[in-house]
């Protein structure tokens, strides 16, 4: 099921106002210029550099200040109402508009240039293009989604983007042959597959209409579409390490489908995640984040990656070793 489908059956509380309270985010895209100059650009257009945030509290922004986020370091922080839909540097494909939460997949990733990887579910491509970023156009980046119009879309975001490095396809990723020649040097798997949504602050569920049971049904066979994903994501033959994210804040489509994907496979495990990162993931995956308005201020989402730490799943388990 797409996202898209599923959103046009809930009700959405358009009186959720919480979306409008949260910071701009602007991820500068380094195919195109640097963190450096953009800063330099937007200050000479009016804007007020306040330097790199240590803190949630800096994030309380007035109009035309602006931080550099403390995680991300290509991450540049707005007051909620900055609008840059007609700004030079949105238009030329200098920053992405992308929730922070969204940049954690790539980052965390962080494939190294060169390499082949794969971006399972694409469109609309803000993943994508970042990873694109970090691989410096260098290496080769499958990416797949199954809708044509989406995909359209994410043509044209990456042509803006400077992206080079990428094959698409309107295909069905779990239609994908691990097996196949093409896929043999993939050593990276983004996979963010379709999900409830929940935690788009601007679509979160309207308690009183929304039909507890239907919901129910829905959340499961998510999960379970997420879960064969996943699965089949870590079948291709040389993956080193998939990251998995939702934009959902249900446990059944977050650490119940990693929970259930480490049990069926043994040969991967999780990697403990960014240690000053204030909302881990529910007990027991703390290795795994979880962002929310409240304590990141940012959209609901969740973040898993998994590594590879023996070629049959039998070998001495060696510590994971900690991004950050
Ligand atoms: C959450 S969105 C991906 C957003 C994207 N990663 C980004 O950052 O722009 C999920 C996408 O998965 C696609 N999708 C759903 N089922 C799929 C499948 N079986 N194979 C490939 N793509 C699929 C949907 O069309 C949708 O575009």
């Amino acid at each position: 099921m797409f996202i898209m489908e599923y959103f046009s059956k809930r009700t959405v509380n358009v009186q959720q106002p919480a979306g409008d309270r949260l910071p701009r985010y602007a991820r500068v895209n380094t195919l195109k210029t640097t963190v450096e100059d953009t800063v330099d650009y937007l200050k000479r257009d009016g804007f007020s550099y306040l330097g790199q945030a240590s803190r949630l509290d800096d994030f309380t922004l007035k109009e035309k200040s602006f931080v550099r986020d403390m995680h991300l370091p290509e991450l540049l922080v707005f007051s909620p109402k900055t609008d840059f839909h007609d700004h030079f540097l949105y238009k030329a494909g200098h920053i992405i508009l992308q929730d922070k939460a969204s940049c954690l997949p790539a980052f965390l990733l962080n494939p190294t240039p060169g390499s082949h990887l794969i971006d399972a579910c694409a469109a609309p491509g803000n993943k994508s293009s970042h990873l694109a970023a970090i691989l410096k156009n260098k290496g080769r980046l499958f990416a797949f989604d199954l809708d044509a119009k989406r995909l359209a879309t994410m043509s044209t975001l990456l042509l803006r983007a400077g992206v080079t490095c990428q094959q698409l396809a309107n295909q069905d990723f779990l239609k994908v042959d691990p097996e196949s020649p093409q896929y043999k040097d993939v050593e990276y798997v983004l996979l963010d597959p379709s999900c409830s949504g929940s935690g788009m602050v601007c679509l979160r569920d309207d308690a009183s209409s929304v039909d507890q049971e239907k919901n129910q049904a829905r959340l499961a066979s998510l999960a379970s579409f997420q879960l064969r994903c996943l699965n089949h994501g870590l079948r291709f033959p040389r993956l080193k390490r998939l990251v998995y994210s939702t934009c959902s804040i249900h446990r059944q489509e977050n650490e119940d489908v990693v929970a259930a994907c480490l049990q069926e496979n043994p040969g991967f495990r999780l990697v403990p995640l960014l240690g000053q990162w204030p909302e881990r993931g529910l007990e027991p995956l703390t290795q795994c984040l979880r962002a929310s308005t409240t304590k990141t201020r940012t959209h609901g989402f969740f973040v898993a990656l998994l590594e590879r730490y023996s070629e049959a799943g039998n070998k001495k388990q060696e510590p994971a070793v900690q991004i950050w």
